[in-house]
């Protein structure tokens, strides 16, 4: 697709207190920039990631709204922290400023560091069940887990003797959960993810269309469980790599989920209790599939965790429910932007207003993207978006604890 409304190299050049450093990559919907900005007039410096997406290919502001909505309330150790949503000077784009991850993500991670020892793989994986409880606890599902969406952040009390070459040892690494799926069906015609990878994806979501459901809990734990495989074995449970075409490939992974047949390699030693959790997690059945409060008691998950990292979360979200934490936005401000970006653009997609987003409504806010795309008529996820045409034209578990209850303390 023409991209008409392509960012320029320093969209926020004229925006007081932000300094460009460097484009940090592209995704379906624009472009993700680091910035370093000032927090006050005077005052310290912070580094930022700054997505940018044009309000003229924006499709739909109400999808967007609720994205925003999602991720602004979401303050967790292991969650990407949304920090501003706002307008670029010439009004062209908006732009998200989040919490910057200095270190990629975890698929380039693991690329470049091969597959994980069973105890570095658990460190990764108990952080993302951590934050992916907090999600779900907090009414928010993500439907889009993958390690590229996984990104990686160098803890403050990281220590240089554990760094290996240019690469961090994972114990000086924290893993956050980032993309609330600004990417998806709306915001982009053709979206990235529908095209990408569906090795990711749960069973229940490739049969999913309008007459049947699936519960975007258990399709996360599912994910959850590929991104634990993938750090153990460095290669997807359910692939088939000599497939000729992208299109062959894909069609093989998908047949092979709905099968829910999978086999650890017998060439890497994983232990019993390993396999176990794996088995409980990548069963096709979602009503028999783990729990993610079944995961975390779970004897390899809990190896090494204070009994308080297992009650954290309950913590937080009572306490951030009770009173919602400092944003730097308030709500008003953001519906605003939101509001200012829809109007000037032309109205934006269906439905349109943002004015039911409020602080105390957000609970309620639970998934119904699938019901959306319902209603608009698109059966998800078994589409294939290029019918008739070829492939490739389309282009230290202690501390996991401790950083955990420190979180639930704040
Ligand atoms: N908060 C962040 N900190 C550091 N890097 C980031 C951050 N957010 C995104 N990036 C990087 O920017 C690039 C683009 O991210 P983005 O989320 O837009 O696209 P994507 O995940 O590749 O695609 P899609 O959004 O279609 O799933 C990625 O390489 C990603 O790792």
């Amino acid at each position: 697709m023409a991209n008409t409304a392509h960012p320029p190299v320093n969209p926020l050049s004229n925006l007081p207190g932000y300094t460009f450093q460097k484009a940090l990559g592209t995704g379906a919907f624009g472009s993700v920039l680091l910035y370093r900005r000032q927090l006050s007039a005077g005052g310290p410096f912070e580094d930022v990631a700054v997505k940018v997406i044009s309000r003229e290919e924006c499709a739909d502001f109400n999808l967007v709204s609720r994205e925003v909505h999602s991720h602004r309330q979401l303050v967790h150790p292991h969650v990407i922290r949304f920090k501003r949503l706002g307008l670029t000077p010439d009004r062209r784009f908006l732009y998200m400023a989040m919490e910057y991850a200095d270190r990629g993500d975890l698929l380039d991670y693991l690329r470049r560091r091969g597959r994980f020892r069973e105890h570095e793989a658990r460190w990764f994986f108990q952080q993302l069940v951590f934050g992916l409880d907090y999600c779900h606890q907090r009414g928010v599902v993500n439907r889009d887990l993958k390690p590229e969406n996984l990104l990686l952040k160098r803890t403050p009390d990281a220590r240089q003797e554990l760094t290996q070459g240019d690469l961090e040892h994972p114990f000086n690494l924290h893993l956050k959960i980032a993309d609330f799926g600004l990417s998806k069906e709306g915001v982009h015609s053709l979206p990235k993810s529908r095209v990408g990878t569906v090795t990711y994806m749960a069973p229940e979501v490739l049969r999913a269309g309008p007459s049947r459901r699936y519960d975007g809990h258990k399709a996360d734990i599912w994910s959850a469980g590929i991104v634990l495989y993938v750090m153990l074995f460095a290669r997807a449970p359910f692939d088939d790599p000599l497939a000729t075409t992208d299109k062959a490939r894909r069609d093989a992974t998908m047949q092979q989920i709905l099968r829910g047949e999978w086999t650890a390699p017998a060439s890497v030693p994983v232990s019993p209790e390993c396999l176990d959790l794996l088995r409980g997690i990548l069963a096709a059945d979602p009503t028999v599939r783990l729990t993610l409060a079944q995961i975390m008691a779970h004897p390899w998950f809990s190896v090494g965790l204070p009994p308080a990292a297992l009650t954290m979360n309950t913590v937080l979200v009572r306490q951030q429910t009770q009173q919602p934490p400092p944003y730097e936005q308030s709500v008003e401000e953001v519906n605003a932007v939101l509001l200012e970006a829809q109007r000037k653009a032309g109205g934006g997609g269906a439905g349109g207003g943002v004015g039911d987003m409020s602080d105390s409504g957000f609970m309620t806010m639970i998934e119904d993207e699938l019901e959306e795309e319902q209603r608009r008529g698109n059966a998800p996820f078994m589409v294939d978006p290029y019918p008739g045409q070829a492939a490739g034209q389309a282009g230290g578990r202690q501390a996991a604890g401790q950083a955990a209850a420190a979180a639930a303390r704040r």
